[in-house]
C-alpha cells in the first residue's frame, strides 16, 4: 500500500485563507501588513524564492517591498538598511535573505534586524525566546512543519522523532518544538555513526540534510510520519528533496512531497508571521 501524502500546498492554502482575513481586517483598521525582502547579490536560486514571496503577499493583500543590493555591498551599508527598515512604520516584518555574500557575517546582520519584526525567527533574542517557550516568532520552516502534522491529524506527545540535521535554521528549532509537543527527540547529523539504526526508530522522520535522496527505505520503520525539508537538485537538474520518495513511499504511514510538502509552508509561516507582527503593532499602539 502506498503512505499517505501530507499536501502542504493544500495545507498551505487553508492557512493562507485566514491569513488573508486577518489582512483584509487590520487593512479596515488602516494599516496593511508589509514585509521587507532584502536580497544582497545575484544568486539565481535566490532571486527564485524571493519572487514566489512578493507573489504570496500580493495574492493576500500583503504589502511586501524588495530592497536589492549588489554583491559588492559592505556589511556597514546592509547594517545601515536594516537599520532603516526597522524604524519603517509601514513595514512589519523584515526577511534578509540567505545566504549572503562572503565577505558578510550573517550573525551579525540577523542580530541587527528589530526583534519585533524579525518574522525569519532567526535572531538570537527570537531563539532564546523559542528555547524557553516563550512568545515569539518561530522560524518558518520548522513552524510549517507543526502544522503539517496539526493539520495531517499526526499525534506527536510520546512519539520518537529523529532529526537528520543540526542546522540553526531547521535542525535544532524543529528538535526543539516538537520536545515542547512532548516528543521524544533524537537529534542525528553528518558525525552520527550508523545513521539507519537511529532513524529506523523513528516515529516521525525529519529529514533536512541538504543531500539529494539521502534517506531510503533502510532508514524508514514500517509505518513512520515522514517529512522532507530538502530543496535539492538531483543529478538530471531536478528538483528534489532529501528523502527518495519512490524508495520510501509504501513504508512510511505518511510523506511530504518535493515539490508540494515542505516548501509552501515556509511561505506560509512567513506570512503567517507579519500578519501576526502587524497585530502585535497596532495592539501596542
Ligand atoms: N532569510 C531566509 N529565510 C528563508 O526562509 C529562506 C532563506 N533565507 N533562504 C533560502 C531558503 C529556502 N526557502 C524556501 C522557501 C520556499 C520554497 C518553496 O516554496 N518550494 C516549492 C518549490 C519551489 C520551486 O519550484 O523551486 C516547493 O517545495 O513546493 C523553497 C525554499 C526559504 N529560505
Amino acid at each position: 500500500m502506498s503512505s499517505a501524502i501530507i499536501n502542504g500546498k493544500e495545507i498551505g492554502q487553508e492557512i493562507r485563507i485566514s491569513v488573508a482575513d486577518r489582512v483584509a481586517s487590520l487593512k479596515e483598521k488602516g494599516l496593511t501588513p508589509g514585509l521587507a525582502v532584502v536580497l544582497v547579490g545575484d544568486n539565481q536560486a535566490s532571486a527564485t524564492y524571493v519572487k514566489n514571496k512578493q507573489k504570496s503577499c500580493e495574492e493576500i493583500g500583503m504589502f511586501s517591498e524588495l530592497v536589492k543590493l549588489p554583491e559588492e555591498t559592505t556589511q556597514e551599508a546592509l547594517l545601515e538598511q536594516i537599520e532603516v527598515l526597522n524604524k519603517r512604520e509601514d513595514i512589519h516584518g523584515i526577511l534578509v535573505q540567505l545566504p549572503l555574500p562572503k565577505h558578510i557575517d550573517e550573525d551579525t546582520v540577523i542580530a541587527t534586524i528589530a526583534v519585533e519584526k524579525d518574522v525569519d525567527g532567526f535572531s538570537p533574542v527570537s531563539v532564546g525566546k523559542m528555547m524557553l517557550g516563550q512568545e515569539t516568532f518561530l522560524p518558518c520552516t520548522p513552524f510549517g512543519v507543526m502544522k503539517l502534522l496539526e493539520y495531517s491529524g499526526i499525534e506527536i506527545a510520546g512519539k520518537h522523532a529523529v532529526i537528520v540535521g543540526r542546522s540553526h535554521i531547521v535542525g535544532k528549532p524543529m528538535g526543539q518544538l516538537l520536545l515542547q509537543k512532548d516528543a521524544t527527540v533524537t537529534y542525528t547529523h553528518s558525525k552520527t555513526p550508523d545513521l539507519p539504526s537511529f532513524t529506523k526508530q523513528a516515529d516521525i522522520l525529519i529529514a533536512a540534510v541538504g543531500r539529494a535522496n539521502f534517506i531510503t527505505k533502510e532508514h524508514v520503520k514500517e509505518g513512520a510520519v515522514v517529512i522532507d525539508v530538502g530543496i535539492n537538485r538531483d543529478e538530471n537538474n531536478k528538483l528534489c528533496g532529501d528523502v527518495n520518495f519512490t524508495d520510501v513511499n509504501g513504508i512510511a504511514s505518511h510523506i511530504t512531497p518535493v515539490p508540494g510538502g515542505v516548501g509552501p509552508m515556509t511561505i506560509t509561516m512567513l506570512l503567517f508571521n507579519t500578519v501576526q507582527a502587524a497585530e502585535n503593532k497596532l495592539a501596542n499602539q
